[in-house]
Formats: C-alpha cells, sequence, structure tokens
C-alpha cells in the first residue's frame, strides 16, 4: 500500500456527566458526553530513508524480533504551536528481542510524556502489522480547539488569531497552560495514535471499522502514560464519541509490561487485536455517538481553579473500602438514578416527531429531578468521604445557576472538585445571556466547608459533540501547517 503524504484527524474532548467514581467499578456506568472541542494531528510524511545497515524494502517479523537496537536516520517532529517553544524532536530507535519502536527525545527542553508514549505505542504496532521498520521522516502537528485551556493574555489579545481558522496562539509554554478539564491528554493520545496508524496501515475510509483497535492501542498508551489504569471513559469516548460506558477489566492491560521490554511487540499486538488473550476486551460503550434531546444543551463553566483528580480518587475509594455497606447503597442509589436520567435522555432524543416537538418546548421536569436527586447524591458522598466532590463554594454555584430561567439543572462532572461544572439548558440564546450575567458579576458568599475558593466564573464555548474520533479536512490548518 502506498502512504499518503499526509494524513489528518481530530477527536473529542469529554464530560462524564455522571458516573464519577462508580465508573471506576465495572459493576457500574457512567453516562459520558462527548464535546465539540477537538484536538486535531496532522502527521506529513517528510521523506522516506533507509535505515543504516539494513537493506531497504519488507522485513520479516521473524528476524525483525532478533535485530538490535538499530538507530535509523528518519525523525519525527511534533509541533504544538499555539504555545511557545513546543517542540518535541524524536528519533526511532528498534529494540532488540522483539521490543518494538521506542522514541528518544533528541532536544531539550520538557519533555511530553503523553506524545512520546503514544508516538512509542503506534509505531511499534504499525511496523509489527505493516512488516516494515521503515518509517521514513515525519512531521506531526497538534491543534487544541480553543477551550481545552483557560484563556491567555495572548488568546485574549489582538494577535490571537493571526494565523487564522479557528486554532488561537495561547503565547505560553503548555506547561503554563491551565486546562479547563476537558480530558486533552486522552483526546491527543486518540487523535495522535489513530492518525499514525491510519496513515500507515489503513484508509482514512477504514476508520469505522479500525475503531475497537484504536481504542485498544489509545487505552493502554493513554494508560502507560498515565502512570496509572484509570476507567478510561475519556479515552472511550475520545474514540467513540458520547455513549454510556462500562469500564474494562484492568487485567487486560497489567501484563503488557513496558514498550522495549522483551516481547513487548508481540504483547501489544495481541491486546490491540484482542485475540489470544486470556483477558479480552470486556469495556462497553452503548448507543455510542448518542445526542442529546433537540432543544437541550449542554454548557460548561470554568471556576478556574483545579482539582487533583487522582488524589480524590484514593480517598473515595479508601472511604468506599472502609464503608462498604453505607457505600454499596449510596452507589446503588446514585447508579438507578443515573439510568434513569440516560433512559429518560434517550427517550426524549428518540421519541416521534410530535414528542420531539413537544421536547423543545416542554421544561424536561424528570431530566431537573434526577439532576436534583444525583447531586443529594454526591453532597451525601462528600460529607461521608471527607472529599470536596461538590463544595460548598460549587453548591452555591450550581444552585444559582440552575434557579435561572432555562436551566434544567446542573452537576460537578466527572471527579468533581474545585472543576468546570456541568449545566444542561434549553437551547436557547437568552439562557445563555442570564448565565453569563449571573457569572460576571459573582463572587461567592458562603464559607466552604473544605476551606477552597472558586475564581472568576467563565461559560466556555463549549458545547455537545457526541461523534468520536474522525478524519479531517486540511482546509481548516491552513497557517500552521511547516
Ligand atoms: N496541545 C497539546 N500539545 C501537546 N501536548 C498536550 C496538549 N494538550 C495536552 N497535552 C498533553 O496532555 C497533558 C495533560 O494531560 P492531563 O494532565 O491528563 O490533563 P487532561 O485532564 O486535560 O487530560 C499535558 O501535560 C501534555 O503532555
Ligand atoms: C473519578 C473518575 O471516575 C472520573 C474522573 O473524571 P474527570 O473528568 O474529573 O477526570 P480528569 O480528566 O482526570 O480530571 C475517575 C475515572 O473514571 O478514571
Amino acid at each position: 500500500m502506498s502512504t499518503p503524504t499526509i494524513t489528518a484527524l481530530s477527536a473529542p474532548g469529554k464530560v462524564l456527566l455522571t458516573g464519577g467514581y462508580l465508573v471506576l467499578d465495572r459493576n457500574y456506568t457512567g453516562t459520558v458526553i462527548a464535546l465539540d472541542a477537538r484536538i486535531h494531528v496532522v502527521v506529513q510524511q517528510l521523506k522516506k530513508t533507509h535505515r543504516r545497515g539494513v537493506s531497504s524494502g519488507s522485513i520479516d517479523n521473524a528476524n525483525a524480533a532478533a535485530e538490535d537496537t538499530e538507530e535509523s536516520d528518519d525523525t519525527i517532529v511534533v509541533r504544538s504551536p499555539q504555545f511557545v517553544g513546543a517542540v518535541w524532536k524524536y528519533r526511532i530507535q528498534r529494540c532488540t528481542a522483539g521490543g518494538g519502536v521506542k522514541v528518544v527525545q533528541k532536544n531539550e527542553g520538557p519533555q511530553n510524556s503523553f506524545v512520546e508514549t503514544s508516538l512509542s505505542y503506534a509505531l511499534t504496532y504499525i511496523s509489527y502489522v505493516a512488516d516494515s521498520k521503515d518509517f521514513g521522516s515525519l512531521s506531526l502537528t497538534i491543534l487544541a480547539d480553543n477551550d481545552y485551556y483557560s484563556e491567555t493574555a495572548a488568546s485574549r489579545g489582538p494577535g490571537a488569531q493571526a494565523r487564522g481558522g479557528r486554532f488561537v496562539n495561547f503565547g505560553v509554554p503548555l506547561f503554563e497552560a491551565h486546562k479547563t478539564g476537558l480530558g486533552s491528554s486522552a483526546a491527543l493520545v486518540t487523535a495522535l495514535v489513530s492518525a499514525l496508524v491510519i496513515h500507515r496501515t489503513m484508509q482514512p475510509e477504514d476508520l469505522g471499522l479500525g475503531r475497537d483497535k484504536l481504542h485498544n492501542l489509545a487505552q493502554a498508551a493513554h494508560c502507560a502514560a498515565q502512570g496509572k489504569v484509570g476507567s478510561g471513559f475519556d479515552v472511550a469516548t475520545a474514540v467513540y464519541g458520547s455513549c454510556l460506558y462500562r469500564r474494562f477489566s484492568p487485567a487486560i492491560l497489567e501484563s503488557l509490561g513496558d514498550a522495549g521490554s522483551p516481547g513487548f511487540e508481540e504483547r501489544l499486538f495481541s491486546v490491540v487485536e484482542n485475540i489470544k488473550s486470556e483477558h479480552p476486551w470486556d469495556a462497553e460503550c452503548v448507543d455510542f455517538g448518542m445526542q442529546l434531546p433537540r432543544g437541550m444543551q449542554l454548557v460548561l463553566a470554568d471556576v478556574d481553579c483545579g482539582s487533583q483528580t487522582p488524589s480524590m480518587v484514593r480517598k473515595v475509594l479508601e472511604w468506599r473500602k472502609n464503608n462498604q455497606k453505607e457505600a454499596d447503597l449510596l452507589w446503588t442509589n446514585l447508579q438507578n438514578n443515573n439510568e434513569k436520567l440516560r433512559q429518560e435522555l434517550k427517550q426524549l432524543a428518540h421519541g416521534s416527531q410530535e414528542e420531539l416537538t413537544a421536547a423543545a418546548t416542554r421544561d424536561f421536569d424528570t431530566v431537573r429531578t434526577c439532576l436534583e436527586r444525583a447531586r443529594e447524591y454526591i453532597r451525601t458522598m462528600t460529607a461521608q468521604s471527607g472529599v470536596p466532590i461538590e463544595p460548598r463554594v460549587q453548591t452555591e454555584l450550581l444552585d444559582a445557576a440552575s434557579a435561572i430561567e432555562g436551566v434544567i439543572g446542573g452537576v460537578v462532572p466527572g471527579a468533581g472538585g474545585y472543576d468546570a461544572i456541568a449545566l444542561l439548558i434549553r437551547d436557547d440564546p437568552a439562557v445563555i445571556a442570564r448565565l453569563n450575567s449571573l457569572f460576571e458579576t459573582w463572587t461567592s458568599g458562603v464559607e466552604d466547608d473544605f476551606g477552597g475558593k472558586i475564581g472568576k466564573v467563565r461559560l466556555l464555548g463549549v458545547r455537545h459533540g457526541s461523534e468520536g474520533v474522525k478524519n479531517q479536512d486540511l482546509e481548516q490548518y491552513r497557517g500552521w501547517l511547516e
């Protein structure tokens, strides 16, 4: 198969509307909404070189495993041009004993473990299936929709749009940018591994058929880069779009080992292709690509403050372990309520034409009640576990926002904490205007139960998007590609 010279793909961010913490356990599920904020990756083939000391062309897999850790002249340059100095240059290193392919950073400056791990995992898989180690030199460009990060002086300033299109220039190094919590790393890893696999081993039209494999590869790479196995709802959404998610069994990835370790390429291949495994993939994404009902919209309000998800997760799980009975009851109540909410949203989205028309004008009463109940249970979880999932400053904010005409209700999504809040609203610009005027002058009037503070509240421009990873036209990247 001839290699295309350029491939572009994007994957969406996420909001875990309900099921935070529950979704870590396979007995429970999470309802996750994909967003219209996406991370784009463009792969450009620069040149095809021959590896030093090895004849070009196809190499037998069996031989490949026996080969040394050979260097090639090929270089992979990854750029994130919205940020200052965000360039990572890698050389390709082939590992001994079937360890696969690893990339090694050549330039000074901070490493980017999500980029580096995605490259090593994707190239290992590609070289194994394509039966070739000749990648040629590649240039990768990452472009993120603006809502992934809080605004900066530069992104607000007159030069922000200088390069055109939908992306702004943030004018700061990536590590200084404040994330808004939309799942940048999951969208990035998904877009990166998918773009490389499509570029080298598939046609863009095969994306639909290859989705499960891309999911498995992206989950493996994301877990390795994160250094832990989360529920994976963010990667699943980046691949499949909005869905009801049941997590995969952690055992699937436990024996994969590190990139470069002996036999890694074969183990990775088995994991991605879901073969020869004692532990087959069992993640469930139901109703993927599900839409919100007509007349309803999802908005997020950034509170300019961040939470520490790993330590919150550790504490909640510890509390659950020590208070199994109470926790089980709470988990069951939350699950039942979340399921009722999902069914209601589904029915409203797929009802008959008359039902849809009625839905567009009605008050979405059941949705409102389910969101209120979810919050009550989450506040119980907060009080009992002693973890600020819905701290008082956010209770105050959610109550005030929910009282606005046209707001159906809201929650602290995902792990909660001092992070963005999610609101379901009637899809009407007047509701957005009322929310903006509430937030413009918002100052907290309560003392927080965990001593936390929220900063400037700001409605993000992001809305629900529903679609997973998809091919993209190149036109929108004009001005950003080298
Ligand atoms: N635009 C980008 N370009 C390159 N890397 C990015 C970009 N956005 C995010 N990343 C990578 O993802 C990491 C952030 O991931 P994480 O802390 O998991 O946040 P999130 O909750 O947004 O996923 C960054 O440190 C960086 O490695
Ligand atoms: C607690 C969780 O169930 C949900 C966390 O959701 P968030 O959306 O808060 O996650 P981050 O993107 O890491 O900030 C953990 C999990 O499912 O992995």
